[in-house]
């Protein structure tokens, strides 16, 4: 029958699996997977209560590899920009996305199965769900890569085991380290009949930087100081900066390995924190500097000075986050396309550009007002601001933290190809597509896109950074019993429920010189997040501060 034997439990043939089974069902890891949910990116939480969880991704990763008939899928052990004992599972669809929104929950179901037996029933049910008539009775390849945490090894291994448990075939072992995006293009060059080795990825990105660098003649900077937050970005980058260097710029990684994965470092200690990283010291004075995330599927840049308000303490930074990439990458994409006018036959390119709530109001103005963009803003998580992106020719999508990537539509790039040689414009763009990830956000890929942009533009990060002037923001989390109660419309920007929460809130908002704010739960962290920008500093921090007072007060009754 085609839906007996979905799930291949073979206690007996295997010692480690006897092993790896006595930890999935003991009693900790049980209970510590009750309520996990798949969240904005996947599955995150201590690394050393994972291994049941990875044990089952692998194997629904293998089920949704059956049900795409045979299509390659992925799955990364890594927690991005989490602390070094916390570990995660992303998992990557056949068409090297995150993992199609319809099947989370199939993922949630799985990851909650108490016993083997749940666990088998768990399975058989899903694929009898009439939409799964698809799952194939066998077949099916799943690639694995983890990041470079300690508990990784042991993740990778209990992953292979599910994998194979769903009688797929897994690619990849312990030892496979990779970043998130590289991965991602792995899968999705798979399934195009394309099987790539490890190198691939970054040669082809390095050998694109660097077509696009030639003949250019001038460098936007003397100094571009790289930290890898001591994740696997470490491992990858030198693959490819050395198209950088070529160009006259002096390269410097810093946060290689020696240190801890993300502490006092990485992209999102820098954003959050507005301070360079701990080793960032006796920098050279035209310094650009990056963080990679400790999968390096994120990337913020920064400069050393004093701050925005020109009173920072020593060590602190002028921010260019996902916000201001975005802001340059978009100016860039709509001076290539006015070249094309014209020389392109049908009807005109569209361009997107997609944030989400969090992007700082100066960025959307600047969008929207210098360059006349029409902003889609969009849910938190990636995931949404790529599916919106879809939707155009050519698309550009950030989320403040750094987040994100440009996106080529295949009959664009047709179109592109068709245009009579000698339009700069058109083959720039080609060259264009060929140093960004068309499946996430990539830190690497996104360092040389910015290279080529300032060199292209012959700006340097100066005029870059002073594009436009962040609005002061703030950010708070608050700790509620029940974050679900929360529901939001609106991109996130306004509560549904409770109502008079939002009373409370855009009454508070009003009072605000040049105020916005929001209130929403958290996908990844059992918290609540509140927002708000203001005309001054001090006011956005009032702002948020009696907003959390508010939410506080709401489901604590003030205590
Ligand atoms: C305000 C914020 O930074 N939110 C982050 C955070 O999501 P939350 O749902 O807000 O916890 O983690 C996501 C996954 O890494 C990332 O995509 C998102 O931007
Ligand atoms: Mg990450």
């Amino acid at each position: 029958m085609r839906h007996q034997g979905h799930l291949q439990v073979r206690e007996e043939d295997d010692k480690f699996f006897r092993e790896l089974w006595k930890t999935i069902d003991g009693e900790e890891e049980r209970r510590s997977r009750v309520k996990i949910s798949y969240g904005t990116a996947g599955f995150r939480r201590k690394g050393e209560t994972l291994r049941g969880v990875a044990f089952r991704c692998g194997l629904l990763a293998g089920l949704r590899s059956r049900a795409l008939d045979g299509k390659a899928t992925g799955l990364v052990v890594t927690a991005s920009h989490n602390p070094v004992e916390d570990n995660g599972i992303k998992l990557v669809d056949g068409d090297g996305g995150m993992l199609h929104i319809s099947w989370e929950k199939y993922a949630e179901e799985v990851v909650a199965a108490q016993s083997s037996q749940e666990l088998q029933q768990v399975v058989e049910k899903i694929v009898l769900r009439p939409e799964n008539t698809c799952v194939a009775a066998s077949g099916g390849v799943v690639l694995l890569a983890r990041d470079t945490r300690p508990t990784g090894e042991a993740l990778i291994a209990a992953a292979i085991a599910g994998v194979k448990a769903a009688g797929c075939e897994a690619l990849g072992s312990t030892d496979t380290l990779r970043t998130t995006p590289q991965l991602h293009w792995q899968v999705l060059m798979k399934n195009c009949g394309k099987p790539s080795e490890e190198s691939d990825y970054f040669d082809k990105l390095r050998e694109g930087c660097s077509r696009l660098l030639s003949g250019q003649g001038s460098k936007p900077v003397g100094h571009l100081i790289i930290d890898c937050a001591n994740g696997v970005g470490a491992l990858k980058a030198p693959s490819v900066v050395s198209a950088i260097s070529n160009a006259g710029t002096v390269v410097t990684l810093k946060n290689t390995g020696g240190g801890v994965v993300n502490h006092l470092c990485g992209a999102d200690y820098v954003q959050k924190e507005k301070v360079l990283p701990e080793t960032f010291v006796d920098l050279p004075g035209d310094s650009l500097c990056l963080s990679l995330d400790g999968d390096a599927d994120r990337v913020v840049f920064f400069l050393p000075g004093a701050g925005q308000s020109g009173q920072g303490a020593p060590g602190s930074v002028d921010l260019l986050d996902g916000d201001k990439i975005l802001c340059l990458i978009a100016a860039h994409l709509k001076s290539c396309l006015s070249k094309l006018d014209g020389a392109m036959t049908g009807p005109k390119p569209s361009i997107g550009v997609i944030q989400t709530a969090y992007a700082n109001g100066s960025s959307t103005r600047y969008l929207e007002e210098n360059l006349g963009l029409s902003v889609v803003k969009t849910k938190t998580g990636v995931k949404h601001l790529h599916h919106s992106a879809l939707a155009f020719d050519v698309s550009v999508y950030f989320e403040a933290n750094g987040h994100g990537t440009v996106l080529f539509s295949e009959s664009f790039l047709e179109r592109l190809r068709k245009v009579p040689q000698g339009n700069g414009g058109a083959m720039h763009l080609l060259e264009l597509s060929d140093i960004v990830n068309p499946s996430v956000g990539d830190a690497l890929s996104m360092a040389l896109l910015v290279y080529v942009i300032l060199t292209h533009k012959k700006w340097t990060h100066r005029e870059w950074c002073d594009l436009y002037r962040d609005v002061p923001s703030r950010m708070l989390k608050c700790v509620v019993p029940d974050r679900s109660q929360i529901k939001t419309t609106n991109a996130e920007q306004q509560m549904l429920q409770p109502q008079e929460l939002q009373v409370k809130v855009d009454e508070l908002v009003s009072k605000a010189s040049l105020g916005r704010a929001f209130v929403r739960p958290s996908g990844t962290e059992d918290i609540v997040r509140i927002y708000a920008e203001a005309e001054t500093q001090q006011g956005a921090d009032q702002l948020a501060q009696s907003i959390m007072e508010a939410v506080r007060s709401h489901f604590h009754g003030g205590q």
